[in-house]
């Protein structure tokens, strides 16, 4: 049997580096390449479609093998990433040249999808976060997101729904979580799918968290973040950094900040009404946002912003005009609009760029770049400071274009420099004596060596001599065979060729040690002047990052702008009332979406809590339903973000929750669509009903027997109806058996999309009708819809049958009678009794500060309130 041989130094190297981050993939760098092997080699064959080889370690056995050139790694590094793979960058920590034995090398990085610090693998216009999620021991959870490439770190706590929405909207790229709940978040979110990396306990425990944010942000307390009382909040924060710290990424002076996510500052959006509605993301593979429809933003930041601010609405009416009045002033001064159009176009993504300054990773060009934005700054700040427009003079007083820095780059940065500052010609002249004098020397050496060349030529009379270069003994000078002769004693032969002669010469060699030690000074000189540079820049990190908030919201706001100069929006008008008045509104999606010459209807539409609190949309399939019901929170929602809203006029009384229902099976390809979970999700919007919800039930109960569908969907209005929040509420359907609820209800009102039928064919009028409708027009959109006509036929026979022998309709409708005015009504909930003792007890349990209860404390509290509901005192 063949004796095992030890792995060459090189595996053992190798092995000692994958033995550091064992489920990372690494490549190692070898020359100019780098290289994967084993495990490794076959998967990255496989995403990267490269050869697998194998090649001998040292050992009896050979190891798979694949790699690629060392500069494809912007090419290939994203592949990986984007394939789900952690991945370890092994470099040559010494010029191998200089390197005695085996060359030194070391993890220079880890990318992971969640740290992603620049590179191809980032798209402009989303965040690229890592999340952690945390499970205190009751049922409280803590998140933590993170961009590294921007240095935003955003943070809260609460519910499993609450968590499960954030993770939703800000779509993590890689979440991090205790190894011992992976059961619990798996069970928690199984809704959705994340990458998920599994850290030890130890980490998420608040001590060691809050050390680590307190080391970082070099405070004595969280209290300047708002999250000294949120312990779950702060784990997860500090279990992010302390991943940074795992994947080498030390440099992060871009993190700046730690906000808290103020869930009571914006609109409560469930995930179903996000997804929708189609806020960020087409449900349908070739459908549209309202995001894709209303992003007109021209800057990265912008478009990051914009997302944002469309998944998360205002409520404060104040707020929301201040972003009105700025949209207004951009609508009546063009001038301004196309300045800030003009300049925002120059400055690309400045939140990148100095986040890159942080973790050193700024390339000369990209310096450059970030003066450009800088000086793009100026005239926006000119413009906003002379206007009298108190959010954009604000914004003009903030506004910091560093001039200090800009004009430092422009004086000392090549304004062509290359991507590397390895390539040379980055500093400018007139930066460093010494820098100037080592480049004249090496620029002046081809005019130099001419001359040699000219001179040795006419000094021995070789014609055809010829100086040049070569890597193996530098500068030579060549000499054709026939004119060896001619050669003088004190040149040395170096080489002989077929029909020539290469010699150095004594001059040659001193020169030539001139020229390459100039060009390495040089190259020295020059990086560590743009290190200097860089470092000096390091002090604006934070006023370059305010920089880029104010003008992503300048972006945004003049976007909303063009956007309603483009589509025809007008300004809502948003208050403190309780109505919802929409004047020919229209869908900002379809009416974008629609054939050439095919115009969309614009519906008007008043909801109330006092009077019109709840309406009932019946009319045939493909009426318009729905479109009317996303319409309306549409306009809500892009008021409150302080968009104009495709609206004749609108007003708007501030929303605080909108949930959506859609009936069980208009969801089916997500799979979910069960009777069960439409259901739960009905029960949870009926639980969380506000005074300022909007609430759109399309075609609720749709996924069982008609019996089944109208009894649950009539007690559900029944109960919004009766509930004291009044909360407004749209219920399209099918069920024309629900508009028997209008006689009896009284804030309940019917409506139908109307059609009309000629020659026995539907036509859709699209217009919304006060009254409720007799038909559903089924048996016609089947005909539309190209069902063979003998079906049709037979259908249409057996409805009238039906309708003859009152099995669906008529019966069930004069039941529904009797049940209108046997109402029962609800007890909603006993706080609502006019019990004197129950109101004792509900003012005890509201006035507890339960944080701040010791379990003695509620025990005794629990005595106290059984003794007022039994009357009698403690101790009896
Ligand atoms: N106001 C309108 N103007 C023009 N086209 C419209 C309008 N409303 C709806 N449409 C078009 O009609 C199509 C059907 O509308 P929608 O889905 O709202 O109907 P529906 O009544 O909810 O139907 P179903 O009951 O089958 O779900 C939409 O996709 C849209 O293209």
């Amino acid at each position: 049997m063949a004796k095992e041989a030890a792995p060459t130094p090189m595996m053992k190297q190798y092995l000692a580096m994958k033995q550091k981050h064992p489920d990372a993939l690494l490549l190692y760098r070898v020359g100019d390449f780098y290289e994967t092997y084993g495990q490794d080699a076959i998967v990255a064959s496989e995403i990267l479609g490269i050869t697998l080889t194998r090649r001998s370690n040292g050992a009896a056995k050979s190891v798979e093998m694949a790699g690629f050139p060392h500069h494809a790694l912007d090419t290939y590094l994203p592949k990986l990433v984007r394939a789900g793979k952690r991945v370890a960058i092994c470099d040559q920590l010494e010029d191998p040249k200089l390197a005695k034995k085996l060359v030194k090398r070391g993890i220079t990085e880890l990318v992971t999808p969640g740290v992603v610090v620049g590179g191809t693998i980032l798209d402009r216009k989303e965040n690229n976060f890592l999340a952690a999620v945390h499970f205190d021991k009751k049922s409280l959870l803590g998140v933590a997101f993170l961009d590294i490439s921007t240095g935003e770190f955003i943070t809260s706590q609460g519910t499993p729904d609450y968590v499960d929405k954030l993770l939703v909207n800000f779509a993590p790229k890689e979440v991090l979580i205790e190894r011992s709940n992976r059961q619990r978040f798996a069970d928690t979110f199984s809704n959705s799918k994340y990458l998920t990396f599994e850290l030890d306990d130890w980490i998420f425990t608040e001590e060691a968290a809050r050390d680590r944010l307190l080391k970082h942000f070099e405070t004595r307390n969280l209290k300047g973040f708002g999250v000294d009382d949120m312990p779950a909040a702060v784990i997860a924060s500090g279990a992010v950094l302390h991943y940074l710290d795992l994947t080498q990424h030390t440099h992060i002076k871009h993190i700046t900040t730690l906000s808290r996510i103020e869930a009571e500052r914006y609109v409560r959006l469930d995930k179903f009404t996000v997804r929708n509605l189609e806020l960020v993301a087409p449900m349908a593979e070739d459908g549209m946002s309202l995001l894709s429809v209303i992003d007109k933003t021209l800057s990265p930041m912008g478009a990051r912003m914009m997302h944002r601010w469309v998944l998360f609405p205002l409520k404060d009416v104040k707020a929301i005009n201040r972003r009105l009045d700025v949209v207004d002033y951009f609508f009546k001064h063009p001038d301004a609009r196309d300045l800030v159009k003009e300049q925002l176009e120059l400055v690309g993504d400045i939140e990148r760029l100095v986040s890159k300054v942080a973790v050193g990773r700024i390339t000369p060009r990209e310096l450059v770049q970030l003066k450009c934005a800088l000086q793009a700054i100026e005239p926006v700040k000119r413009m906003c400071s002379a206007s009298d427009e108190p959010v954009l003079a604000s914004i003009g007083e903030q506004l910091n274009p560093c001039r200090g820095v800009s004009e430092r780059i422009e004086k000392e940065i090549n304004p062509d420099a290359p991507a590397q500052v390895s390539r040379g010609n980055v500093i400018n002249r007139g930066v460093d004596p010494q820098l100037d004098e080592l480049r004249d020397i090496s620029y002046s050496s081809k005019d130099y060596l001419m001359r040699l060349q000219q001179q040795e030529s006419e000094r021995t009379g070789i014609p055809s001599l010829k100086i040049a270069y070569n890597n193996v003994f530098g500068y030579y000078i060549e000499v054709r065979n026939t004119h060896r002769d001619k050669v003088p004693p004190e040149w040395v032969r170096k080489q002989t060729l077929v029909n020539a002669e290469r010699y150095i010469t004594q001059e040659l060699k001193e020169y030539e040690e001139k020229i390459l030690g100039a060009e390495e000074k040089i190259a020295l000189i020059e990086a560590r002047l743009f290190g200097e540079l860089v470092a000096a820049v390091t002090d604006y990190i934070p006023a370059i990052q305010t920089d880029s908030a104010l003008i992503a919201q300048l972006d945004c706001l003049c976007a909303f702008t063009r956007v309603a100069i483009d589509n025809k929006y007008n300004r809502p008008v948003v208050d403190d009332s309780l109505d919802i008045d929409i004047t020919a509104g229209r869908h900002p999606v379809i009416e974008r979406r629609l054939p050439p010459g095919e115009a969309y209807v614009p519906n008007s539409l008043h909801l109330s809590n006092d009077d019109q609190q709840v309406m009932i949309i019946t009319g045939p399939n493909m009426a318009g339903k729905s479109a009317l019901l996303r319409q309306t929170a549409l306009i809500a929602l892009m008021a409150q973000i302080g968009c104009y809203v495709p609206a004749e006029s609108a007003r708007i009384g501030i929303v605080d929750k909108i949930f959506t229902r859609v009936g069980a099976s208009d969801n089916i390809s997500l799979g979910e669509s069960t009777f069960m979970v439409e259901m739960t999700e009905a029960a949870s919007i009926l639980n969380n009903l506000s005074q300022r919800s909007l609430v759109l039930f399309d075609e609720l109960g749709r996924g069982t027997s008609t019996y089944d569908g109208i009894s649950i969907a009539w007690a559900i209005v029944e109960y919004i109806h009766e509930n004291p929040c009044h909360a407004k509420t749209l219920f399209a359907t099918h069920y024309h058996e629900l508009n028997e609820m209008a006689k009896s209800f009284r804030r309940i009102k019917n409506y139908n999309v109307a059609v009309k039928e000629i020659d026995g064919k539907v036509v859709f009028v699209r217009k919304l009708v006060k009254g409720g409708s007799a038909h559903s027009f089924g048996i016609h959109v089947a005909k539309i819809a190209g069902m063979p006509p003998s079906i049709v036929k037979r259908a249409g026979e057996v409805l009238k049958q039906l309708e003859a022998n009152n099995q669906v309709g008529k019966t069930l409708t004069r039941d529904l009678d009797d049940v209108a005015t046997s109402r029962s009504g609800y007890q909603l909930s006993f706080f609502q009794l006019d019990d004197p003792v129950l109101s004792q007890v509900r003012d005890e349990i509201l006035g507890l500060d339960i944080n701040n209860l010791t379990p003695m404390e509620a025990l005794n509290k629990l005595n106290d309130i059984k003794a007022i509901i039994t009357g009698k005192s403690q101790g009896d």
